[in-house]
């Protein structure tokens, strides 16, 4: 069964490491990931986001039309929260895992979701290729949480209307973990991806909508920022090359690796 999460379930052990399986690097485009959750407590919808352009450090950036990078978006306090419901999920009720991929690969990443879950190629609600069980419900808190990260990336206070992501795939990366390229296509909605990156730092590579390969940006991901992609940009190819092992502020709630959550409209019924 799935492999506990180094460094991550365990935040106040050692900092960790590895996890179970790391042979598997594993592509999205040929891999998956996926994962399940379960109910969690929300993170204080009182304590917002930052403002846009209130963090310190690097600026605001569009990396490509619709593609915004917003660093440090997430206060520290909140990043804990989010660190302490991704805990939760990941216990269950179908626990994280190193997603299996149908050529037999290991994704290197480990993964758990919420509202649907999601193994190569398609969303269910139950995690078919973990225990069967039904996922966690995706909660109201994180609609809000992603409505206010459209705004704020979008540096439009409207741009979060209508916005309800009803699903998010929670990645833990140890130091080894990557992902490879891919687009996130198995949704039938155009709605924006919004993505929170915590702990350590990784290289996100965000390319094109057309190849896997160049052209493409390299924009180091840290903990608290906000990455949305939409538009234009909504079905480009993108992954992560690397993470930096030890560059996470422990108050993040994170000893050692990086957490990522990806919520996206999965445009599905049921
Ligand atoms: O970890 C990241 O920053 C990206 C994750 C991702 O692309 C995905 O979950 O589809
Ligand atoms: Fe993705």
């Amino acid at each position: 069964m799935s492999t506990p999460l180094p460094g991550f379930e365990n935040i106040e052990g050692p900092g960790g490491t590895d996890g179970a399986d790391r042979t598997g690097r594993a592509d999205r485009t040929e891999g998956a990931e996926h994962g399940n959750g379960h109910g969690s407590r929300a993170p204080h919808a009182s304590q917002g986001p930052r403002q846009p352009g209130a963090a310190a450090g690097a600026p605001r950036r569009e990396i490509a039309p619709g593609a915004i990078h917003l660093p440090g978006w997430l206060p520290l306090a909140r990043q804990r929260e989010l660190v302490t419901a991704c805990r939760g999920w990941a216990q269950g009720p179908a626990p994280i895992r190193h997603t299996k991929l149908p050529r037999g690969g290991v994704m290197s990443v480990q993964t758990v979701c919420i509202g649907w879950h999601w193994q190569p190629y398609s969303y269910t609600r139950t995690a078919d290729d973990v225990n069967g069980a039904r996922v966690a419900a995706f909660p109201d808190w994180m609609v809000e949480l992603g409505r206010h990260a459209l705004a704020a990336a979008y540096q439009d206070a409207t741009a979060g209307h209508g916005y309800t992501p009803d699903t998010a795939l929670i990645n833990f990366y140890d130091g080894q973990a990557k992902l490879g390229m891919h687009q996130d296509k198995e949704e039938r909605s155009p709605a924006p991806v919004v993505s929170l990156s915590i702990g350590d730092t990784c290289v996100f590579r965000f390319g094109n909508t057309e190849t896997r390969t160049k052209p493409y940006t390299d924009v180091e991901l840290a903990s608290g920022d906000l990455f949305v992609f939409g538009g234009p940009s909504r079905f480009a190819y993108h992954g992560v090359t690397k993470v930096r092992p030890g560059t996470g502020d422990p108050a993040c709630g994170l000893t050692s690796g990086r957490l990522n959550i990806t919520m996206r409209v999965t445009g599905l019924d049921g």
